[in-house]
C-alpha cells in the first residue's frame, strides 16, 4: 500500500536516532515472533527495535498479514514475543508475572478497538462505571466520572442509550471514553476508525489528537485509514516483520 506523509520527519529513524529511554514511553528492543503452522514455524516479526516518546500520536501501517496487530498485541503485553524486550513507562513488562502484567495494562494502558466491544445490555454510562468499577472506582463517583468521560466525548446527552441505539461513531466515542477511565498514559487502538463515516471518523482522530497533545497521552494506533496522517507525529511502516523507513512517499 503507498500513502502520501506531509515531511520525512514523520518516517521512523533508525536506532542510531533513538532517544535515552527516560523519554520513551513504548520501546520495543530486538522483538521476534514465531507461529507455528503444523511443523512449520515462520517469523512474523524479526528483531524488531523500536520505540515511542510521550504525548506522540504513532501509526503502525503495513500489508495485510505484515505483523501489525500482532506486534501492538506484544506491546499491549497481550502476546509475549517468542524474543526481546518490551519496555512501558520504564518498566520491562515481558518480565512481569501474568497477574502483574494485568494490573499494570489496566491501569496504564486504555484499548480501543474496531468491533467496540460494548456489552449491548448495558448503557453507555454503565459500559464505563463497568470499567472504573475494576479499576476501583465504584458508586457515586464512578457514575460522576462516566459522565464526565461521556462529555469529553460530546455524549453526555445519549449517557443511558444502549449500544444498540447508538451510531457506530458514538459506539466508538463510548469505547474511547472507555479506554480513557482512570486515565490511562497510553492509549493503543487497532483501526479505530475503521468502520466509521467520514465525520465520526474525523471527530474520533480529533479527539485521539486532543489526548496526546492536550493530555499527554502516548497514542499507538494501528491503521489503514490516510486521514489519521494529518495528526500522526510519526508513522511506521512494517513489511516482511521489520520496519521499513521506505514504502512510504
Ligand atoms: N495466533 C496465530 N497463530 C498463527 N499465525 C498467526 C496467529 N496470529 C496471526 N498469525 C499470522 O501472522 C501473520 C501476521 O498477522 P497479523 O494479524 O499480526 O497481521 P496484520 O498486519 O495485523 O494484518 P491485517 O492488516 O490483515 O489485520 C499473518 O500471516 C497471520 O495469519
Amino acid at each position: 500500500m503507498v500513502v502520501s506523509i506531509k515531511s520525512r520527519n514523520q518516517l521512523d529513524r533508525r536506532s542510531s536516532d533513538r532517544k535515552p529511554k527516560q523519554w520513551d514511553t513504548i520501546i520495543a528492543e530486538s522483538v521476534t515472533m514465531e507461529y507455528k503452522s503444523g511443523n512449520q514455524r515462520y517469523q512474523v516479526l524479526k528483531g524488531i527495535d523500536w520505540q515511542i516518546q510521550r504525548g506522540n500520536i504513532q501509526i503502525l501501517m503495513g500489508p495485510s498479514g505484515s505483523g501489525k496487530t500482532t506486534f501492538l498485541s506484544i506491546l499491549a503485553g497481550l502476546l509475549t514475543p517468542s524474543l526481546g524486550n518490551v519496555y512501558l513507562l520504564g518498566e520491562e513488562i515481558t518480565k512481569m508475572s501474568s497477574a502483574k502484567l494485568a494490573r499494570f495494562r489496566r491501569n496504564n494502558i486504555g484499548f480501543i478497538f474496531q468491533h467496540f466491544n460494548l456489552f449491548p445490555a448495558l448503557t453507555a454510562a454503565e459500559n464505563i462505571e463497568v470499567v472504573l468499577n475494576i479499576k476501583g472506582i465504584r458508586g457515586t463517583k464512578a457514575r460522576y466520572q462516566a459522565q464526565e468521560l461521556l462529555e469529553h466525548v460530546g455524549l453526555e446527552m445519549h449517557a443511558n442509550q444502549r449500544p444498540a441505539n447508538l451510531s457506530g461513531g458514538q459506539k466508538q466515542r463510548v469505547a474511547i471514553a472507555r479506554s480513557l477511565a482512570g486515565h490511562p498514559q497510553i492509549i493503543m487502538a487497532d483501526e479505530p476508525t475503521a468502520a466509521l463515516d467520514s465525520t465520526s471518523g474525523h471527530r474520533v482522530i480529533e479527539l485521539l489528537r486532543r489526548l496526546a497533545k492536550e493530555e499527554g497521552c502516548t497514542v499507538l494506533m494501528v491503521t489503514h485509514d490516510p486521514r489519521i496522517l494529518d495528526v500522526a507525529d510519526r508513522v511506521t511502516y512494517l513489511e516482511d516483520g521489520i520496519v521499513k523507513t521506505s514504502g512510504i512517499t
